[in-house]
């Protein structure tokens, strides 16, 4: 038993790395299981197999891109991760590197230190408290179901989003993650968000294009909204407006992982709460970096840079690439290639 799994995580960790051509597709290790009723075996693209998700499970991931789990994270965690959060709004906690943005609506305004004044954190890496959602065991088994054993945090936020302003600003442009990344096999990349309470429609859930992983990385430019857009919220230039929505309406503590392909968004807070929810970006250490110059993600590395450089004073040119190998870290196994 212990053997077959080992060789169909292999199966797939190699397919993912050396995507087979012609006629050596033929010869990769296949990763199956068997279907419920235990007569036909099912092959898995997206998923490696460790006796965690149920074949039904990985057929869904494999069709729609992305899974939830209910119940995931506990009340008790998911109150420590906010009262960290308000601690860190007021200023009671500085935490190196962290990024406070506020939305687009009020960016010009004077800065008072509440968190309704907060739209997102972000790289919240060296906040030991924070962190631990990103190591939270019962997390890690299905991010390692996505990743394989050698696994890097690379992204981390918590997002509050705010009650909108009128402008609709905040919602979310409709995007792909990978947009971000400038590292690649993209199976290899998984989100996890975890809701920190109900979220539905009226405080703006998230929005998927069930399947969309199935296509390629599109080209992303701000959206031409009139009421204004946050910075770095791109959103997918052409994407099939007929294709079927799917809103995720969760409760707090539930969980959904999702392919970095997936083309998401997340609409308007309607509500006078503080939508609020946590996420990591998790890649496989195995994960190697592309140069991302003459590609459609140009111009999301020009913005990056400019404010990695304005924020750390650097003068010498950086990529990318450099501003993801400081802040990813590690959270099991080796790190071997990130
Ligand atoms: C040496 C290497 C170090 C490595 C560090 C690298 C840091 C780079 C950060 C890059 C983040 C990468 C994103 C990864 C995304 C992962 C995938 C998930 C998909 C998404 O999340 S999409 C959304 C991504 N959006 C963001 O990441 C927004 C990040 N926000 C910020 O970086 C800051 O909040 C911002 C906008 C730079 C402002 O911060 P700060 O400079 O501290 O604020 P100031 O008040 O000084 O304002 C400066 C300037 O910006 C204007 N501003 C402020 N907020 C906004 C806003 N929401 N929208 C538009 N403009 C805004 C403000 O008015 C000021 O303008 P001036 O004209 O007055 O200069
Ligand atoms: N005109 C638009 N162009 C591009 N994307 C849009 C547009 N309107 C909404 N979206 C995106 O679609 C997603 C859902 O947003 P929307 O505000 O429509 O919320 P919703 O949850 O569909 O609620 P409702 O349909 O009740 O208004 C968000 O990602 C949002 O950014
Ligand atoms: O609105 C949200 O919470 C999700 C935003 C999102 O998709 C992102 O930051 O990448
Ligand atoms: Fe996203
Ligand atoms: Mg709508």
């Amino acid at each position: 038993m212990e053997e077959a799994a080992a060789a169909a995580r292999l199966g797939t960790i190699l397919r993912h790395l050396c995507p087979p051509t012609g006629a050596a597709a033929l010869t990769t290790f296949p990763t199956s299981a068997q279907t419920a009723s235990g007569k036909h075996p099912m092959e898995f693209h997206y998923t490696l197999d460790n006796n965690l998700l149920t074949p039904e499970q990985r057929h869904f991931y494999d069709e729609n891109g992305y899974l939830l789990v209910k119940n995931l994270v506990s009340g008790e965690d998911i109150e420590r991760f906010r009262n960290e959060f308000a601690k860190i709004c007021k200023k009671e906690v500085q935490v190196p590197g962290l990024i406070i943005m506020r939305d687009v609506a009020i960016a010009k305004s004077e800065f008072v230190p509440d968190q309704k004044a907060v739209t997102k954190i972000q790289d919240f890496q060296e906040d030991e408290e924070l962190f631990r959602y990103c190591t939270l065991p019962q997390i890690l088994k299905y991010v390692e179901c996505f990743t394989g054993p050698n696994i890097m945090a690379m992204h981390t936020m918590l997002i509050n989003k705010p009650p909108d302003s009128g402008k609709k600003s905040s919602r979310h442009p409709m995007h792909q993650d990978l947009h971000y990344f400038p590292f690649r096999p993209a199976d290899l990349i998984v989100c996890s968000w975890t809701a920190m309470e109900q979220i539905d429609r009226s405080n703006g859930c998230l929005v998927v294009l069930p399947g969309t992983h199935k296509g390629s990385l599109k080209q992303h430019d701000y959206p031409d909204w009139e009421g204004g857009v946050n910075k770095m919220y791109h959103g997918v230039r052409d994407y099939n407006k007929n294709r079927p929505r799917v809103h995720l309406v969760m409760e707090k503590g539930d969980t959904v992982f999702f392919h970095p392909l997936l083309i998401h968004g997340s609409g308007m807070n309607r509500t006078q709460g503080f939508r609020k929810a946590i996420s990591c970006h998790y890649a496989s250490a195995d994960c190697h970096y592309i140069e991302v110059k003459g590609t459609s993600q140009e111009n999301i590395e020009k913005e990056v840079v400019e404010i990695a450089q304005r924020k750390y004073g650097v003068n010498t040119p950086i990529t990318l690439k450099d501003t993801w190998m400081i802040r990813g870290r590690l959270v099991k196994g080796e790190r071997t290639n990130l």
